[in-house]
C-alpha cells in the first residue's frame, strides 16, 4: 500500500487515487500533518509552503510531492530535487477559470463605469496557460489585447512578445505570471514605481500573485490619479491583507479567479495521474462528470449585464464575504480568508451553465462567452 497524505480540501481527491492508495486528509490550516513519517507521496495546495524550513524531516519513504495549483512559489523545488523527491504541479488545470474571471470583472467594471470595452486596449503580462486563455477570451469579446512574455518569446521561435514600452501604453494590465524571486526573468514587483512613471493605467488586474504587482506603488498611483481603479484577487502577504489596499481596490475577492469545479477537478486530476505514473499503479476510474447549472429565471429578472453577470459568476459574493472578514477586528483575519476560500462553494465555469435562448437574444455576447443554450 502507498500511503498518501492528502489536503482534505483538494476537490475529490479520493475519486481520482486508486485502491492500492491507503490515503490520509489533513486540514492544511493546521501545517504539515505530524504524522507525515509514514508517508510515501504528500499532495498540498499553496496554502502549504514546502521548503527546508517546513519539510526539516523529510519522511525515509517519502518520494513524491505534487501540487494541486498552477503556481508553485510555495515549494522549493531545489531542495526537493536534493532530497531526490519528484515534484509535479497541476500546471493549466484552473486558465479557463481565470479567464472567465477577467472576462466577468471586464464587464462589470465597463457596465459600471459607462464606458465599452472596444474603447480600451488590455495588455497582457504572462502568456503562458493562462494568459493565452485571457487572449482569447477577450479577443471574442472583441477587446484589442496585447501579449508580453519575453521568456516565453526565448524559448518559442514562432512566439513574439510586444515590447515593454508598447505593453505599458495599454489601457488595462492583466497580470498571469508566475511569481518568481530570481533568474532571468523575475515578476516579484514586476509592477513598481519605476515603470509606472510617467504612464497612466485606466485598469489594473492582477489574478497572478500578489508580489508581482508592488503594492505600495499601486497606492500611490491610484493616490495620485495614474492609476484609474485596480481590480485584485491576490493579494501581498496572503492570507493576510493590507487593510488599505484592499479599500481602495474596486473588486476583491479572496485569490478565487481559479475556483470552479472544472479547474479544481483539473488539479486533482493532474497530480493524482502525475503520482500514478511515478509509482507505476493502476488507473483510477473516476467518470463523474459535474451537473450542468441550469437557470430558469426569466431575461426580465436581470436589470442589466451586470446583474446578470454576477449572478451567473459569485465574484460580488465572494467580495462582499471577504468585505465583511476585513471589517472583523480580530486578528483571526487570515484564517477566516483560507476558511472562505477552502469552503465557498465552487462555481460552474460558463460552458457548464445553460440559459434560456432568449438571454442569447437579448445579450449576444453570453455566446462569446461559453455559455450554453437551455432549449
Ligand atoms: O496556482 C493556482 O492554481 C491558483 O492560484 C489557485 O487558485 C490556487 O488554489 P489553492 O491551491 O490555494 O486552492
Amino acid at each position: 500500500m502507498i500511503s498518501v497524505f492528502a489536503d482534505q480540501y483538494l476537490y475529490q481527491i479520493d475519486h481520482f487515487l486508486p485502491d492500492q492508495v491507503e490515503l490520509y486528509l489533513f486540514d492544511p490550516a493546521n501545517g504539515l500533518p505530524s504524522e507525515l513519517s509514514k508517508a510515501h507521496a504528500l499532495l498540498i495546495r499553496t496554502v502549504n509552503s514546502i521548503n527546508e524550513k517546513s519539510l526539516a524531516d523529510i519522511p525515509d519513504n517519502l518520494s513524491f510531492i505534487g501540487t494541486g495549483s498552477s503556481g508553485t512559489d510555495h515549494v522549493d523545488q531545489e531542495y526537493l530535487r536534493e532530497n531526490d523527491i519528484v515534484f509535479a504541479d497541476a500546471a493549466g488545470c484552473n486558465a479557463r477559470s481565470v479567464a472567465e474571471y477577467v472576462a466577468a470583472s471586464l464587464l462589470i467594471w465597463s457596465d459600471n463605469t459607462g464606458h465599452s470595452l472596444h474603447e480600451f486596449s488590455v495588455g497582457i503580462i504572462g502568456m503562458g496557460h493562462v494568459g493565452r486563455q485571457v487572449n482569447t477570451l477577450l479577443q471574442k469579446l472583441g477587446i484589442t489585447t496585447f501579449g508580453y512574455d519575453p521568456p516565453r518569446a526565448e524559448r518559442e521561435a514562432d512566439f513574439n512578445s510586444v515590447e515593454l514600452d508598447m505593453i505599458l501604453k495599454a489601457d488595462i494590465l492583466s497580470f498571469h505570471t508566475p511569481l518568481n524571486h530570481g533568474g532571468n526573468y523575475p515578476t516579484f514587483h514586476w509592477l513598481n514605481s519605476d515603470k509606472l512613471k510617467g504612464r497612466a493605467f485606466d485598469l489594473i488586474i492582477n489574478t497572478a500573485r500578489g508580489g508581482v504587482v508592488d503594492e505600495k506603488a499601486l497606492i500611490e498611483a491610484h493616490k495620485k490619479g495614474t492609476i484609474h481603479h485596480y481590480i485584485l484577487d491576490v493579494w501581498e502577504n496572503e492570507p493576510q491583507l493590507k487593510l488599505e489596499t484592499a479599500r481602495q481596490s474596486y473588486i476583491k475577492t479572496p485569490h478565487i479567479a481559479g475556483y470552479s469545479v472544472q479547474a479544481k477537478r483539473n488539479a486533482s486530476k493532474f497530480i493524482a495521474d502525475e503520482l500514478i505514473r511515478h509509482f507505476d499503479l493502476p488507473s483510477a476510474k473516476n467518470t463523474d462528470v459535474p451537473s450542468p447549472r441550469t437557470i430558469t429565471d426569466t431575461i426580465e429578472s436581470f436589470s442589466g449585464i451586470e446583474q446578470l453577470i454576477t449572478y451567473l459568476h459569485p465574484i460580488r459574493q465572494y467580495e462582499e464575504k471577504l468585505h465583511r472578514i476585513l471589517q472583523n477586528n480580530q486578528d483571526n483575519r487570515g484564517e477566516l480568508f483560507n476558511k472562505l476560500r477552502a469552503e465557498f462553494p465552487l462555481r460552474q465555469e460558463f460552458n457548464n451553465i445553460r440559459l434560456p435562448e432568449a438571454y442569447f437574444n437579448h445579450y449576444p455576447l453570453l455566446k462569446k462567452l461559453g455559455f450554453q443554450s437551455l432549449d
